[in-house]
């Protein structure tokens, strides 16, 4: 129905691309979803069966339905699950024809818990009908709060990334986990540090006496190389990949492909895993890629069957033969590629990874390829054999067992396609195959790889690629970043309020000259500002924030119990201490690899770590109360069960008018107690959690029983310290577990005086910029 008026939703009405839809503008025209060369190389692949072809590419057609996950972590997954089972579920089947599909929602079966969820609504659907309106809305809110992540199923995985943007994208997802156990960086995957120590270093903790063995290496248990890609898997969402798309993409991402994986196993654990996945279909950036590297790395490496894990998920088996296409035509072997063209295909393009006949070309073309020492390959024999050109194109098979990987097309489980393999290391890498590429060496992607042919267009839509260097991408965030100075709580752009120049008074970014400076001033500025970056452009290095007067402040102020572990734990942009913004607090491993960062000078470029704990409270008024930080939202969930101080229990009367209203006077809380406790709290901020059905100690309070907001106590209110979305959400999730009759003790807290309050409430005045999450404090 893409229309908008009401109806029932059949997904066959949106037979043309997501995005592929008029929308009022009259020049529009819809993106064509065919591409005959297309047709021909996924034909002749076979990646599905010919029987299969005519659904494969129907699907490939139609929209991708939108599906979600919801966050585990959140204080209301259980209340979302059910509303999603309960509600949902039976509302959304009356609006839904549903061709081949039975059900307009359902959990995907291969997911734990019914917590991923898939709607056989496109994204546009969900915007244009209105009787999905409900629905929609609710969608929209729990992803902005960040209690569901829209997302296709085939991806729920994390990475770093190259792309500064992605990286605040990253930084906004995790930041809804609220977990101090993550850190983003910002580096090309294929050149990541590896942070190893010298051997004869003696870690800071033997120094100190201690037990506790340091890490003097950057090792991973699990690594995913979610690689930059040709895409094609996600035509579904990106229908003008139908346009761009050619047999060039994926020749021109293989050679970088290779490196990426490669130095995610070195990067890797002996008995880690490692996953490599892509959203393309095509063999050359998959099978081909697993293949090289398992040769390379024979002995070191081995791949894994998973084909007995998530039976349900519906998958098909890695290919073990495909061929390649070159300028039009097709190559069955490295041999027959026209001597020409032999920059451009290379042997680890083919089944069988051969090259020509002298085994020393050989090997210098494949160090060439990822910059790395190569295993010596024992195929000489093999080499010599095929030494002869032949004239009839055979087909060369792999002897790898790359039915191992997994494939999954469109109409598996009517989603995207994706494809991926598990490797697992076995044996530890020589040292030199440790180290990566050198960045003054020319990329083999350039210099061999890249198909002179691959027309601009192509790359432009490579997955993750687009035409962005580096330094372009690092050139934006300075600009970003000025975007959110305002300590507002936008969160896509996170990083590059909190983490990028944490130097005091804005003056560095040549903002805030004043006086008889003019351009000089600013270009001087502009200068101090480059020293004062250190040695990442635009990104502040992470130091520890160690001011005992600050922290035993915080912990008096709060009444934080001794066994949460501040002492440590604590990092900041900026060393110096009187102009801190922003405290993060961090895990002990992360707080290890911090230290293993110091060690070995840096090299990490950190874009995010742990959790926003504490912020400074910048407003003039806020400065006069006892403790300078106040609690961030983000931190708030990890730190209650250890605050013993300024914390109270508020009736569900009394929160909701918080939520409501956002500033209470003292006088106008229902609870009188409640009121007395509040004018008694230490001017500043405070915490207030919901009164719940067992009047458990504070420090017992575990996921579900919190419910808390971080607020600001002045000299005659309560102002909350929560942004507008979130105490909307709030207000609903408490609205709906009354309505459900979940936690009885809310309706027996709810009090006839109610409305009368409501009443005087309406009197008070209520805040301008509800947006905001600064409160408004009075003096
Ligand atoms: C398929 S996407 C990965 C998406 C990721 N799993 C996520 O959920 O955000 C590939 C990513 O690789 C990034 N990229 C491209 N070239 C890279 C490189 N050389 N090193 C690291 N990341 C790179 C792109 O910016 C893109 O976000």
């Amino acid at each position: 129905m893409g229309g908008g008026g009401r109806g029932r939703s059949d997904p066959s009405d949106a037979n043309q691309g997501e995005g592929n839809s008029q929308s009022g503008d009259p020049t529009w025209q819809p993106f064509s979803t065919q591409n005959p060369a297309f047709d021909e190389y996924y034909k002749e692949q076979a990646i599905v069966s010919p029987e299969e072809w005519d659904t494969f590419i129907e699907y490939l057609r139609k929209p991708l339905p939108a599906a979600f996950r919801i966050n585990s972590s959140s204080q209301f997954c259980m209340d979302i699950k059910s509303q999603l089972e309960n509600d949902f579920m039976k509302s959304l089947q009356s609006e839904f024809v549903g061709g081949d599909e039975a059900e307009a929602i359902r959990p995907l079966p291969w997911y734990p818990d019914n917590l991923a969820w898939h709607s056989n609504f496109s994204r546009m659907q969900l915007r244009k009908n209105q009787a999905l309106e409900k629905f929609h809305e609710f969608l929209k809110l729990e992803n902005e709060i960040g209690n569901i992540t829209r997302q296709e199923a085939v991806s729920m995985v994390l990475a770093n990334d190259l792309d500064v943007q992605r990286c605040n994208l990253l930084i906004h997802q995790t930041k809804r986990m609220c977990t101090a156990n993550v850190v983003v960086t910002n580096h090309e995957a294929q050149h990541f540090p590896g942070c190893r120590l010298n051997k004869n270093w003696v870690g800071a903790s033997e120094v100190n006496g201690q037990s506790e063995a340091s890490p003097n290496q950057l090792l991973f248990d699990r690594v995913l190389c979610d690689v930059p890609c040709s895409g094609d898997g996600t035509l579904r969402k990106a229908p003008d990949i139908w346009r761009k798309w050619n047999s060039g993409m994926g020749n021109g991402l293989h050679g970088l492909q290779i490196q990426i994986a490669l130095r995610g196993l070195s990067l890797l654990k002996v008995g880690g895993r490692m996953v490599y996945s892509t959203c393309s279909m095509n063999p050359i950036e998959n099978e081909a890629v697993v293949a090289e590297i398992l040769r390379r790395r024979e002995g070191f490496v081995e791949l894994v069957d998973v084909s007995m894990e998530l039976p349900q998920l519906i998958r098909r088996p890695g290919l073990r033969k495909w061929k390649v296409r070159d300028k039009g035509t097709w190559v069955t072997s490295y041999k027959d590629a026209e001597k020409s063209r032999r920059a451009a295909v290379i042997p680890s393009m083919f089944p069988c990874g051969r090259g020509l006949t002298d085994p020393a070309d050989e090997n210098s073309e494949r160090d060439d390829l990822a910059g790395q020492e190569t295993k010596p390959e024992d195929d000489t024999e093999q080499l010599e054999n095929d030494a002869a050109p032949t004239t009839d194109l055979e087909e060369e098979i792999s002897n790898l067992p790359l039915e191992r990987c997994m494939r999954i097309v469109p109409h598996d489980q009517n989603g995207g396609a994706f494809f991926i393999a598990v490797l697992r290391k076995i044996a530890p890498f020589p040292a030199g195959m440790q180290k990566p590429m050198s960045k003054r060496a020319k990329p083999s992607s350039e210099k061999d790889e890249l198909p002179k042919e691959v027309p601009d267009k192509a790359s432009e839509h490579v997955n993750g690629l687009g035409d962005k260097s580096a330094d372009a991408l690092n050139e934006k965030v300075p600009e970003a970043a000025s975007d959110h100075t305002d300590g507002s709580e936008a969160a896509v752009l996170e990083i590059d309020s909190s983490n990028m120049h944490e130097s005091g008074d804005g003056s560095a970014r040549g903002t805030g000259v004043s006086g008889n400076g003019g351009t000089d001033q600013m270009k001087a500025g502009g200068k101090r500002k480059l020293q004062m970056q250190g040695k990442w452009k635009g990104v502040d290095p992470v130091v520890f924030f160690k001011d005992e007067a600050v922290i035993n402040s915080i912990k008096t102020f709060y009444g934080i119990v001794e066994s949460f572990p501040l002492d440590g734990h604590l990092v900041t942009r900026n060393e110096d201490t009187n102009h801190v913004k922003r405290i993060y607090f961090i895990s002990k491993s992360v707080k290890e690899l911090l230290e293993l960062n110091f060690q070995v000078g840096q090299p990490l470029k950190i874009t995010s770590i742990g959790l926003k704990m504490f912020e400074r409270q910048s407003s003039i008024q806020g400065t006069s109360a006892p403790c300078s930080f106040r609690i961030s939202s983000e931190g708030l969930p990890l730190l209650l069960p250890y605050i013993t101080k300024q914390i109270l229990r508020a009736s569900l009367v009394d929160f909701k008018h918080l939520l409501q209203y956002k500033s209470i006077k003292f006088s106008d809380f229902v609870d009188s107690e409640f009121r007395d406790k509040a004018s008694d709290l230490q001017p500043g901020c405070c915490v207030i959690v919901l009164k719940s059905a067992e009047e458990m100690p504070l420090s017992g309070l575990d996921t579900a029983d919190r419910i808390a907001i971080g607020c600001w106590k002045g000299k005659a209110s309560l102002s909350v310290l929560v942004t507008a979305i979130d105490c909307q959400e709030l207000m609903e999730r408490l609205v709906a577990r009354m309505e459900t009759g979940k936690d009885s003790s809310l309706q027996e807290t709810e009090t006839t005086s109610d409305n009368a309050i409501d009443e005087e409430i309406n009197k008070v005045e209520k805040p301008e910029d509800a947006k905001t999450i600064e409160p408004a404090i009075e003096g």
